[in-house]
């Protein structure tokens, strides 16, 4: 058996949805030793066969569920035919003393990295949960074409999936990000999560920074970021630091920086079209054919 192998799943609730279906599911995760959910949209045209699948990476305090309740994809993920995948953030009820003390580490704060450090090494493995154990699982359930994946994310799901496209390049065919925390390491409202999780070892960090990412991976896969300008998050965000490693690493880097948005789901709501529809150009160009 797969170390990767996600055994079984349980269907949780279903709602129809533009021709597809959402659906929230729990496993027991392997990787992350607990019962870990995910939400999924099958657009209409998995009925008649596998369609790629973009992967979103939700933000501090989120579940698998805000993005699928708020951002309004659906519409746009029915038309183009994408699965989107919501897996939560973190794993959760581990036991582990003070898990859900401090929103910006333990339950709802994975940060999409493997902790090498006790207590929370155990469990709080979300970069082998997104990357390896979860595609398993959807190819295992859904008609899902795992040789077209994408992934997207916002804040410190933002950081999960520039991190994670950045270092799978034969993974995902597409990165994309709304305000991401694109230089963690570099920031005193991130870095404690860092330390509890890898230790105070400033190269075990840089494994899971964008920025110093960016100076490693080389490849022609163009970056599309949103930022708004009215984020209250934005000093600790950085993506003048990801767009001064794109420049100097000759990366292609789309980053659009809006006036009056802040971090919430309205500013994600407002641009999640432009992101379906970027990420669509390289897992399915020929849905963009049509009017
Ligand atoms: N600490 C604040 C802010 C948390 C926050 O803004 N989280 C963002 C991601 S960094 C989010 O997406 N929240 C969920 C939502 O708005 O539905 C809170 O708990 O309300």
């Amino acid at each position: 058996m797969s170390p990767f192998d996600p055994g079984a799943i349980a269907s949780l609730q279903t709602h129809h949805c533009f021709g597809g279906t959402v659906g929230f599911y729990e496993h027991d995760s392997r990787v992350c030793g607990c019962p870990m959910r995910f939400s999924l949209y099958a657009p209409p045209q998995m009925q008649q066969g596998p369609r790629p699948v973009l992967y979103f990476l939700s933000g501090l305090t989120c579940t698998e569920e805000n993005f699928m309740v708020k951002a309004g994809a659906q519409r746009f993920a029915a038309e183009l035919g994408l699965c989107l995948v919501v897996p939560d953030t973190s794993p959760r009820h581990t036991g582990i003393p003070d898990e859900d003390t401090d929103w910006v580490y333990g339950s709802g704060a994975g940060f999409y990295l493997n902790a090498t450090q006790d207590p929370w090494k155990r469990h709080y493995q979300m970069y082998s949960y997104v990357v390896e154990e979860l595609p398993i699982l959807l190819a295992q359930a859904f008609a899902v074409d795992l040789d077209r994946q994408g992934i997207m994310g916002h804040s410190m799901g933002g950081h999960g999936a520039l991190v994670i496209g950045l270092r799978n390049g034969d993974r995902y065919r597409s990165i994309s990000a709304l305000a991401p925390i694109c230089h963690p390491i570099a920031s005193d409202w991130t870095r404690p999560a860092f330390e509890r999780y890898l230790g105070d070892t400033v190269a075990a960090w840089k494994d899971y920074d964008a920025t110093e990412l960016l100076k490693r991976y080389v490849d022609p896969r163009p970056l599309l970021v949103d930022q708004g300008l009215s984020d209250p998050f934005l000093q600790d965000l950085m993506p003048q630091s990801l767009a001064q490693a794109c420049a100097e690493t000759g990366r292609s880097l789309t980053l659009r920086q809006h006036p009056d948005y802040d971090h919430s789901y309205y500013f994600i709501a407002s641009l999640i079209e432009d992101h379906l529809r970027h990420h669509a150009q390289f897992l399915c160009p020929g849905s963009l054919d049509s009017p």
